[in-house]
């Protein structure tokens, strides 16, 4: 990893879209071959510096064609999908496995118990099984409705089983790329694009099953039932009694709760926001929605600045989109710096016209933010390079009215989530 900040802070920057910080994460993590280091499309020449949609550094190139070189350990970005127990780089788990004959299972949904079966045959002989969640994006289109961190969660479950009935070692990975996000990204022009075994190969299988791609029989069945059932709601009920009826079956009753995480930039509200968000998909029959300040500002705030009145907007319209999840039953966390009380009455306001709001401090202080400057603005707004920094050159009006203060120096992050969780059911929102 090049911690010589000042070397890369002058290049050009890039942000990639999601595939393309995909491709740059399996580069980083050893999938690739030199010649196969992702082209990222849209990539101006010459040496550039590569940020996912978050603006986290990923890397730099020095030149054109040179090899990618890692600014975050690992490559790994954040993401509901980014457990690090299971985001491991190819070639760690390359070298884990080296040796042995390993039957890599390529995996983009849930797994039916077809192909249990399949898996468990084909893994007759071998001396591992390597589960491989391509949990990149976009999602396959007969799959949306599970989410990466989904089909990872059901592969662990599976590997316990398969690791018991078959007698082979498994492990489960999440592979940073989606099948449908076109392999040919992976390849300068002119060059051999790898296929999807390749990929498997370089996580250390010496035999594959490719499972990606398609839904099993299982999963066609079950898209079939929920077609059915959708039928039956529209042939013999009227609209509000089919929603009454189908809210029961599959979602929470009742208004859901916007979570609005304030606090300094550096401070954890990401960080704690993704991962509360990764407990309720497992607990709560609620949809969860993660508003994100830093990736709100490449959409619905695109063009808005870091002055107060800019300011002031971004959190309104923030909090005007969580409210709309939460009328409608959901969950948004939102995670903004949302430096003024004002703007954060607004959104409380307009939020319990209709559902429960929940106002999280994360107070950790500026001091350990600024130590940590995961993206270099501390430095450089001490430098005079960004104005209005909030905490250096900008205010930030400490909130009088929070549910919970966390201070992420003390808690660390599975409490911090725990906190979160209670203070939310203590306010009635399971
Ligand atoms: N001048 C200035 N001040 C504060 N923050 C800055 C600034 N310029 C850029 N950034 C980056 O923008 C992220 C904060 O955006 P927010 O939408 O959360 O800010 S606000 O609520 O509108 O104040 C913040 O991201 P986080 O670190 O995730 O908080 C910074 O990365
Ligand atoms: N207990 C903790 N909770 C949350 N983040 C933590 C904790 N300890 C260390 N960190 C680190 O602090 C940084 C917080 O960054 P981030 O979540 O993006 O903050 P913010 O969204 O407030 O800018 C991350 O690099 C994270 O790994």
């Amino acid at each position: 990893m090049s911690d010589d900040w000042s070397r890369w802070s002058a290049l050009p920057h890039l942000v990639l879209a999601d595939p393309d910080a995909d491709a740059v994460e399996l580069a980083l993590g050893g999938a690739l071959t030199v010649s196969q280091q992702p082209v990222v499309a849209s990539s101006p020449l010459g040496a550039v510096v590569l940020l996912d949609e978050e603006n986290t550094p990923l890397a730099v190139r020095s030149e054109s064609h040179a090899p990618l070189e890692a600014l975050r350990p690992r490559g790994v970005r954040g993401g509901e999908d980014a457990d690090p127990r299971y985001r491991v780089p190819a070639l760690e788990v390359r070298t884990r496995l080296g040796g042995r004959s390993v039957l890599g299972v390529l995996l983009d949904d849930v797994a039916g118990t077809d192909e249990l079966e399949r898996i468990a045959a084909r893994a007759a002989g071998a001396d591992d099984v390597v589960l491989l969640c391509l949990v990149g994006t976009p999602r396959p289109s007969y799959a949306t409705d599970v989410s990466g961190a989904g089909v990872v969660r059901a592969a662990v479950a599976l590997a316990d089983e398969l690791t018991r009935t078959a007698g082979a070692a498994t492990t489960t990975v999440a592979v940073p790329w989606a099948a449908e996000a076109g392999l040919d990204r992976l390849a300068w022009p002119g060059e051999k694009a790898p296929s999807l075994e390749d990929i498997a190969r370089a996580y250390g299988a010496t035999d594959v099953l490719d499972l990606s791609a398609r839904p099993g029989a299982g999963r066609q069945e079950f898209a079939e039932a929920v077609r059915r059932r959708d039928a039956v709601l529209a042939e013999s009920f009227p609209a509000a009694s089919a929603r009454e009826l189908s809210g029961a079956a599959t979602a929470g009753v009742g208004p859901g709760a916007v979570v609005l995480f304030t606090g300094l930039s550096g401070s954890g509200k990401s960080t704690v926001a993704k991962a509360v968000a990764q407990r309720l998909e497992v607990s709560s029959a609620r949809r969860v929605v993660v508003l994100d300040g830093d990736e709100v500002r490449h959409m619905l705030s695109a063009g808005l600045g870091f002055d107060r009145e800019s300011r002031s907007q971004n959190v309104r319209r923030i909090g005007y989109v969580a409210s709309l999840v939460a009328g409608a039953g959901g969950i948004a966390l939102a995670a903004a710096i949302a430096p003024y009380e004002a703007d954060r009455a607004d959104v409380r306001h307009r939020t319990e016209a209709a559902a429960t709001f929940v106002l999280v401090h994360v107070a950790t202080p500026l001091e350990v933010c600024e130590a940590r400057d995961r993206k270099h603005l501390y430095a450089r707004a001490r430098a005079g390079e960004v104005p209005e920094f909030t905490g250096v050159s900008a205010p930030y009006e400490e909130p009088h009215d929070a549910d919970l203060v966390i201070d992420t120096t003390e808690l660390d992050l599975a409490a911090a989530v725990d906190a979160v969780l209670a203070t939310l059911r203590k306010a009635g929102v399971e």
